[in-house]
């Protein structure tokens, strides 16, 4: 199993880090434009494997696409983070045309790829993927909703004071300050409804906490976050290279599912070798249906910046 990471910055190097420990892939590549930084962040990594107990190989590249060849997998983290005060959004200008070229060139290397899009803002670029290449819509899979409900997660344990592995919840919609959609009626503590053991208020805050759970970090470290999403994106390769089937809320290409068409935004799939093998329908009531209608005129809004 061949995997590549194109962008060896913070949450590139964070995935392949995790790729890595969890030992299921033979090989990782890390690909960045910067002269010389994605061989030094392989050589670091390869200098944790006796340490760390892998046999993952990863080798880094300054931009040569012809050693990403015959790729199962590969990861587009390339492009500029927000800064604090920003949104995903304003990210567009300069990311577009990275995603586009990096997409291109990967697929031109390894036309069976499945392609797993992190740059921001991640839906649109989700969605320029698909208008610029021809690859199967199984095979273009948006992070963020891995990442949104590991953020839920742990606001809801801090809000119950339980351990997370008591807690589960997803977040689906767009990966936005505003756009996401926690799914705070589904969540369970071991099987319990959380409203059994938090009141509306304390769930809305907890509903409002995960939403502007990128923008808090970025504010906490200056530029946006890499150990969770690096850790969201490499247990989404892992669901693909080990066809284990588990459930995402990914952000994938809608033809009629969820009332939405020809848009990329989160929703729940099941992941395994073939890339999306199906997309699960969740019953939402009438406000969570509302939330997923407006969450998706605000990702259409940035689509429409696109020039494609
Ligand atoms: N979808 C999500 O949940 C999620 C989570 C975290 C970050 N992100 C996004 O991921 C992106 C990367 O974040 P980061 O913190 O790792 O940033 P970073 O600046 O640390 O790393 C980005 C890397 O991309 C490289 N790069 C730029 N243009 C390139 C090109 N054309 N080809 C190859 N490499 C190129 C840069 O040299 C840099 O090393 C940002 O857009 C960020 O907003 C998304
Ligand atoms: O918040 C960001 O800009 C990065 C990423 O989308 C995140 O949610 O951590």
């Amino acid at each position: 199993m061949k995997v590549t990471i194109v962008g060896a910055g913070a949450v590139g190097a964070s995935c392949a880090e995790y790729i890595a420990i969890k030992d299921f892939a033979s090989e990782v590549v890390l690909l960045d434009i910067k002269e010389g930084y994605a061989e030094g962040k392989a050589m670091d990594l390869m200098q944790t494997a006796s340490l760390n107990g892998f046999d993952t190989k990863i080798s880094g590249t300054t931009g040569d696409y012809s050693r990403t060849a015959n790729s199962d997998i590969a990861v587009i983290t390339s492009g500029i983070p927000r800064k604090p005060g920003m949104t995903r959004e304003e990210l567009i200008g300069i990311n577009a045309g990275i995603v586009k070229d990096v997409a291109a060139n990967l697929i031109k290397h390894s036309p069976n790829v499945i392609l797993i899009v992190v740059s921001n803002p991640m839906d649109t670029m989700t969605y320029l993927v698909h208008k610029i290449t021809d690859l199967p819509k199984e095979r273009i899979i948006g992070m963020g909703g891995a990442l949104d409900s590991a953020r839920f997660k742990y606001r809801l344990a801090e809000a119950l004071g339980a351990p997370i592995s008591d807690v589960d919840g997803m977040v689906i919609g767009g990966h936005s300050d505003t756009g996401m959609v926690p799914l705070a009626r589904h969540a369970t503590r071991n099987s319990v409804k959380v409203s059994e053991f938090l009141s509306a208020d304390r769930l809305s805050q907890v509903v409002e906490d995960t939403k502007v759970g990128g923008a808090t970090l970025t504010k906490l470290l200056g530029t946006s976050a890499w150990y969770a999403p690096g850790a969201a994106v490499s247990a989404l390769v892992q669901a693909i290279a080990c066809d284990q089937k588990k459930l995402f809320p990914c952000s994938v290409l809608l033809n009629g599912e969820y009332d939405l068409k020809d848009i990329c935004i989160g929703v729940p799939v099941i992941l395994g070798r073939n890339g999306i093998e199906k997309i699960v329908k969740v019953d939402l009531d009438q406000a969570e249906k509302d939330k997923m209608q407006e969450s998706a005129e605000g990702v259409r809004k940035t689509n429409s910046l696109l020039q494609v």
